[in-house]
């Protein structure tokens, strides 16, 4: 299981020391939440804040944009060192564009992921599985962190996880929001790759929190 611990949730008061336990926590990603106050009524990161952990952590650059222009915002995370950037489904209007930047992004030398709002049908996706290196299901509707984790997350990642191993088993299903070591278990049982976890992670002990969500 790999674990992408969310860094909204960080105590930015103690960032030394908080990038120093990510680091040690065995860990795999960090996950960016990046949101424009124009997707979601909320404001985050801006690209130095990215390139503040690129030059302290080595750890897999996990990017998901809630942005209403994917497309500009792409571009300036991966200039800033994103590896792997994730945009919403509902923020483009056709899927010819969203194959065109999943297509963008790896000739940037990242991988692509696509994510879905709870309110969004996994079938959507069902003729983009081939374009894309992951597929995020929301768990909660995205804008905060802290968030009750939404059950109906478990049908889409069991049916994209089914459908990917046809088609393209090399693809990830991560979910995010409301993941604790409880609803994790159940994302695994349903067939999940990647687990983001923000508060979960950050209201406890880093490293036990990151170990009980990879058992
Ligand atoms: O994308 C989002 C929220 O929009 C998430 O990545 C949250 O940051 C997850 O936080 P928790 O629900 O784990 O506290
Ligand atoms: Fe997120």
């Amino acid at each position: 299981m790999i674990v992408s611990p969310s860094v909204l949730s960080l105590d930015y008061s103690r960032f030394p020391q908080q990038i120093d336990e990510l680091n040690k926590s065995g860990a795999q990603w960090l996950h960016f939440d990046v949101m424009d106050g124009h997707f979601v009524p909320n404001l985050t990161f801006g690209p130095d804040i990215l390139k503040a952990f690129v030059r302290t952590s080595p750890l897999y650059k996990d990017v998901h944009l809630m942005v209403t222009d994917p497309a500009f915002f792409a571009d300036v995370f991966l200039k800033a060192g994103a590896d792997l950037v994730t945009f919403h489904y509902e923020a483009m209007d056709n899927k010819a564009k969203m194959k065109e930047l999943a297509a963008h992004i790896h000739e940037a030398g990242g991988k692509a992921g696509i994510a879905i709002k709870p309110a969004t049908d996994a079938a959507v996706l069902k003729d983009l599985l081939k374009d894309f290196d992951l597929f995020l299901v929301m768990s909660v509707n995205p804008g905060f962190g802290g968030q009750k984790f939404m059950p109906l997350a478990l049908d889409k990642i069991h049916t994209l996880r089914t459908w990917l191993n046809d088609v393209n088993p090399d693809a990830l299903v991560e979910v995010d929001g409301g993941i604790n070591a409880q609803t994790g278990a159940q994302c695994a049982q349903a067939g999940v790759d990647v687990l983001v976890a923000g508060s979960y992670v950050f209201k406890n002990d880093i490293t036990t929190a990151v170990r009980s969500l990879q058992k």
